[in-house]
């Protein structure tokens, strides 16, 4: 069984050696680690953060058995501590509206192989992309909403998810802001992918936003979606330049390609087990 263990704690010497000490007593062999030290300017000492991947090698040691033998350690060195079982892919929600091509995109990837998730069922208030689910053999849900309905068909999409018991949750450009209680249920367990290049342009319309600026870039971005709207941690990023002589549909278009790479990237990262949420920020390990 391959693991992947993510730790952070407040720096300080010998966290790599004891942590590697504490790996190979129980039967792990460490195949690749990696740390960073995240010091404040105005702070004394730093963060340290780490991601080891490892396999285990003894039968009688289990995730279970770790989290138990690793809690010395962890409260000897003030840790957090975070395992992971990287051998099985975690079972995903597609969320859509209207706009497809990330939909696609994922649906392409995970078809392929190179997107190593466990693809339960696409989810969205539009019918219009049931048939690509199905030609893919996705189970499909649509679930319209309204402004009056939200609640009523929020409890409809939680207990979809539920029902395919589902641990990742990727917004495909779903065009509905997701309630606070929503949100609460997934923590840093929804991507969302932004089409501006934030903190720039948040909301509805980014791209006529944009236009209307003159800017000379425009972008994308993929962060875990929270309450406070288009402000969760960040977890990929891209742009393109563009110019004054495209209008609000032609960014639209130069932007897609934009956001189906950027989300991919971080659905990627996120199903890889290399993304750790510090505060507002996040550290995606390579
Ligand atoms: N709880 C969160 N929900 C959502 C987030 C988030 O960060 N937290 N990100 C958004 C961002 N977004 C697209 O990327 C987006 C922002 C705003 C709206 C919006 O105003 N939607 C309207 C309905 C519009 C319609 O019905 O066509 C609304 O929800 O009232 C949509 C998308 C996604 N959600």
């Amino acid at each position: 069984m391959s693991s992947v263990l993510l730790l952070s704690c407040p720096d300080q010497q010998g966290v790599v050696a004891a942590t590697a000490e504490f790996i190979a007593d129980q039967g792990g062999n460490i195949v690749h680690a990696e740390q960073y030290v995240k010091r404040e300017a105005d702070a004394d000492g730093g963060v340290f953060f780490q991601r080891v991947v490892f396999d285990l090698v003894r039968s009688d040691v289990t995730h279970e058995s770790l989290l138990d033998a690793i809690r010395p350690l962890a409260d000897k060195l003030d840790m957090t501590v975070d395992l992971r079982d990287s051998s099985t892919p975690i079972p995903t929600a597609i969320m859509c509206s209207k706009q497809g091509h990330c939909l696609y995109d994922l649906l392409t990837r995970w078809r392929s192989g190179e997107m190593p998730m466990d693809l339960r069922v696409v989810i969205s208030n539009h019918p219009d992309h049931a048939d690509i689910a199905g030609h893919m053999g996705v189970p499909f849900v649509h679930l319209p909403v309204t402004k009056e309905t939200k609640p009523q068909q929020e409890a409809a999409v939680l207990a979809t998810l539920a029902e395919y018991e589902v641990d990742l949750v990727v917004m495909a450009r779903y065009m509905q802001i997701l309630s606070d209680d929503f949100v609460s249920h997934y923590p840093m367990k929804i991507i969302n992918i932004h089409h501006s290049f934030l903190p720039a342009f948040i909301g509805a319309n980014p791209y006529r936003q944009a236009h209307e600026r003159g800017v000379k870039l425009i972008g994308a971005t993929a962060h875990y979606a929270t309450a406070d709207l288009d402000e969760g941690p960040i977890i990929s990023q891209d742009t393109t330049h563009v110019s004054h002589r495209e209008n609000v549909a032609e960014l639209t278009a130069r932007g897609r390609d934009v956001e189906t790479v950027v989300l991919a990237r971080a659905v990627r990262a996120h199903l890889e087990h290399r993304v750790a949420v510090h505060g507002h920020q996040t550290i995606v390990y390579n």
